[in-house]
């Protein structure tokens, strides 16, 4: 569990919740949650993984385990080769920790004294604190609000502080519970860029909880869905298509209306109902390229357009919660 390169090394992790049911007027039923249920994980510097799954799934109550603010009830955690509970204080500075209902920031100051403050909090020395602030400031476009007390800004701004709040003391890695929730566009852009900017210079690794589904593409390389506390799928977006059978499709406007077979090389075509010089094809994996099938199609009818349509995550990932059900 101890070797540099792993960041986050967890296995058997389980976390159990006591709840009490009203029964009756008097009556109440006690029973055991298992809210995380033998999570294994590993996250290895400089990897932006996305955790994502269904509501209630167990993401926020695995994050809490792993920044120390939760005990587990089973299983084994090191993060930075810490154990997050007892090493808490150790741990602190090690990472960054951005829970969009908690605020690192004191609400009656203005921005730019929290980040001062901060510095003293870490005992960051002054020339990297002001290195950090300054990239912070220009790619969150900190300056017209940093003077405004927290408690006087916008949700999108407070967010863009707490990410600055949560890197000035530059942490080993990054974990981000919902961290675009509720922003506008302009807001969610920035953030995002942000993130991808920090996750490219590959010293920070990043641990992000969304339901965001343009976060997961924007951002994460690597997917951890977790649904009733069980880990579902562990691997890139695009082994994702790959096991629910996500296709591509070829869309071809013609000349002229359809006549032929319609399957060239495995790819499926189906005529649009309105239009019979629409066709769509479906291209399944192993069969033919979108090259192979347009090249193929370019020999035997009049091509006007062409346009390939990729997966839809929107729907890959409703599949896999589906089936995980
Ligand atoms: N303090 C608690 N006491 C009892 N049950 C809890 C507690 N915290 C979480 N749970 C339960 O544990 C399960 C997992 O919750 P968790 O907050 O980890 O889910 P989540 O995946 O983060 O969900 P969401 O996407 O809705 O934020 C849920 O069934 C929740 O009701």
């Amino acid at each position: 569990m101890s070797e540099s390169n792993t960041v986050v090394a967890v296995s058997g992790l389980r976390k159990e919740f006591v709840v009490y049911k009203k029964t009756g007027r008097l009556k109440r039923e006690k029973t055991v949650v298992a809210a995380v249920d033998g999570v294994d994980l590993r996250i290895e510097r400089g990897e932006m993984l996305g955790y994502i799954g269904p509501n209630g799934a167990g993401k926020s109550t695995t994050l809490k385990m792993l920044t120390g603010i939760l005990t587990p009830s089973a299983g084994e955690v090191r993060v930075c080769g810490l154990e997050p509970v007892p090493r808490r204080i150790a741990l602190t500075r090690r990472i960054g920790v951005v829970f969009g209902q908690r605020s690192v920031l004191w609400w009656d100051l203005p921005l730019r004294e929290s980040f001062d403050l901060l510095r003293h909090v870490f005992r960051v020395p002054a020339d990297e604190h002001a290195a950090r602030l300054r990239r912070c400031r220009e790619m969150l476009d900190l300056d017209e609000f940093a003077d405004t007390p927290v408690r006087q800004l916008s949700l999108g701004q407070r967010m863009r502080g707490e990410l600055t709040a949560a890197l000035l003391h530059g942490p080993e890695i990054l974990f981000l519970d919902e961290p675009t929730i509720g922003l506008d566009v302009v807001s969610k852009q920035a953030v995002r860029s942000f993130l991808a900017e920090t996750a490219r210079r590959g010293d920070t690794t990043i641990v992000l909880t969304t339901h965001d589904l343009a976060d997961i593409e924007r951002l994460c390389k690597r997917l951890v869905v977790i649904d009733h506390g069980h880990v579902v799928h562990d691997g890139t977006l695009d082994a994702l298509h790959h096991r629910y059978g996500s296709r591509r499709q070829v869309v071809v406007d013609l000349e002229d209306p359809w006549s032929g077979d319609l399957d060239l090389g495995g790819a499926v075509g189906e005529i649009d109902g309105e239009d019979p010089r629409r066709v769509t094809f479906s291209l399944t994996n192993g069969a033919s390229t979108a090259g192979e099938l347009v090249a193929r199609l370019a020999t035997t009818v009049g091509l006007r357009d062409v346009s390939i349509v990729e997966p839809d995550i929107e729907d890959v990932i409703a599949r896999l919660y589906a089936t995980a059900r």
